[in-house]
């Protein structure tokens, strides 16, 4: 009897979850598509960031929502859950978003102070607080406005009231975060929803990605049906 050839054992599919607040809204679509973190992923006294799954041919690992994306886009893991607000930002060309995944919905938009956008005046010119400089210069540019952004990683509502910027854009979702602090949404730059993403490379090579991405796309279907 010949001897069976010894084929490598392949590395565990990884895939990147944003620790914050899609998670609790992702978590019961991923179980239902088979991507299950063991029990340390709940321990909140845990430091870990990789955890093993149920199935024990992936990994899960749980970093900031913008690096979800920079992880799958260089393939160091394969697939993950990211809002399309990163997903667009990034533009990654190797990272693709084939599923909505109709949770962790909310918009990006412009806001002001109130009194500002009651007297309107025609610019060239814009300071901008954002998380968001990519997605901010586009949307004035196709405005005719040039925008400078001043890059801020939270509390851009900060920013009108104390001279940094005459605008912010930021996510809104209730609008309370705006209101407290005395701003107005003037415009809806995009509505966004999560996604799942994948790596194009990996799609192409692994069938571990392509049928992931199935389980999930027929999970959406079957929920949009009933
Ligand atoms: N009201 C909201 N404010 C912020 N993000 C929201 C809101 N509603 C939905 N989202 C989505 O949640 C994402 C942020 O996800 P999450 O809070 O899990 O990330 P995070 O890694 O904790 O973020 P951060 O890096 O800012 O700490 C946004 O990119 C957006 O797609
Ligand atoms: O319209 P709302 O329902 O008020 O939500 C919008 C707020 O939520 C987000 O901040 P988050 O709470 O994620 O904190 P962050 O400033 O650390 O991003 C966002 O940046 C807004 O500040």
């Amino acid at each position: 009897m010949s001897a069976q050839p010894h084929l490598p054992t392949p590395l565990p599919l990884t895939f990147a979850v944003p620790k914050g607040r899609i998670l609790d809204e992702a978590l019961p679509l991923m179980a239902a598509a088979g991507v299950v973190p063991d029990a340390e992923f709940h321990d909140k006294k845990s430091r870990a960031l990789s955890f093993a799954c149920v199935d024990s041919a992936m990994r899960i690992i749980r970093v900031r929502a913008f690096d979800v994306a920079t992880f799958v886009a260089h393939g160091a893991a394969q697939a993950g859950i990211v809002g399309s607000d990163v997903v667009e930002e990034f533009a990654y060309p190797d990272l693709y978003a084939p599923v909505d995944l109709d949770i962790g919905h909310c918009r990006l938009s412009v806001a002001e102070p109130a009194e500002q956008a009651e007297r309107p005046t025609a610019v060239s010119h814009l300071r901008v607080a954002s998380k968001y400089p990519s997605l901010t210069r586009r949307h004035f540019e196709g405005m005719g406005i040039q925008a400078e952004v001043v890059k801020l990683n939270g509390a851009m509502e900060l920013a009108p009231g104390l001279g940094l910027a005459s605008r912010i854009v930021d996510l809104v979702s209730t609008g309370r975060t705006l209101k407290d602090n005395g701003l107005v949404e003037t415009s809806v730059i995009l509505p966004v929803t999560a996604r799942l993403i994948v790596n194009r490379a990996a799609l192409k090579t692994d069938a571990r990605v392509a049928a992931l991405v199935e389980r999930f796309r027929a999970l959406v279907a079957q929920r949009d049906a009933a």
